[in-house]
């Protein structure tokens, strides 16, 4: 498997839709922009299950995220992308756990499970596949929107925190916990408590990240210590 740091940089030749008829403009219009996205050809010929791939493979280059011999947990994982990219860089020493709400092909060298992070019993789960501490705790759930935003808000914060509490309970000190969050980063008493419990907080939006949209991630590094330390 090949990795291409500079997707944007291969040839870019738009391709366009000959068979529009009967698509609706929306359907229409992602499926445009999917055969044009720079990122979506370089994962495909990167052999990455999803061009999210590149988002932590960015924030990897920025903050420094990865080890060999890393225990990792990875969170709203399918399909996949962000778990391939750990399981390569943690390596054969490394663990991987990766859970999902949708069911997910396994990927090899990586612990799968399907489950709502919202209920304890798919916590449950992650802790007994990881039977111990975790360096490094990745989250990209994005919870379906409901096209209500205050709920949409809501749902987004509440798993979020939850994220942020189990990345508490497991990491050893030192470790670290990367969340993606929306609209404008980290909601204020949860960047205060991520601001006490590690040594640097930022947020960062990778190139991959779409600009239309509201996405981000929160990069917490140096963990303190506490329950899981
Ligand atoms: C943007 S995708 C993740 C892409 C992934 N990082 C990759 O590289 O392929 C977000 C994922 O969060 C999952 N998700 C949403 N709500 C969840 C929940 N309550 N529990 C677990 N996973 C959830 C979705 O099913 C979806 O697969």
């Amino acid at each position: 498997m090949t990795e291409s740091r500079n997707p944007g940089g291969e040839r870019n030749l738009s391709t366009r839709l000959r068979t529009a008829k009967g698509r609706s403009t929306a359907s229409q219009k992602w499926l445009q922009r999917q055969l044009n996205d720079p990122y979506v050809k370089a994962a495909k010929a990167a052999g990455w299950r999803s061009r999210a791939a590149f988002k932590i493979i960015e924030l990897d280059e920025r903050f420094g995220l990865f080890r060999p011999g890393q225990r990792i947990v990875d969170l709203g994982a399918a399909p996949g992308g962000w778990t391939q990219v750990a399981v390569k860089r943690a390596g054969e020493r490394g663990k991987v756990v990766a859970l999902d709400i949708l069911p997910m092909d396994p990927v090899p060298g990586a612990i799968t499970l399907q489950g709502d992070f919202n209920e304890e019993a798919a916590e449950r789960a992650v802790l007994e596949a990881l039977d111990g501490t975790a360096d490094l705790v990745i989250s990209d759930i994005a919870p379906n929107t409901t096209g209500h935003n205050a709920t949409d808000h809501i749902r987004i914060l509440a798993l979020v925190e939850l994220a942020a509490d189990f990345a508490r309970k497991v990491l050893t000190p030192g470790g670290a916990f990367v969340a993606k969050v929306f609209q404008g980063g980290t909601e204020r008493d949860l960047l205060n408590a991520l601001k006490r419990d590690y040594a640097t907080v930022r947020h960062a939006k990778p190139p991959a990240s779409r600009k239309d949209s509201a996405e981000m991630y929160v990069v917490a590094q140096g963990f303190r210590g506490g329950a899981g330390g």
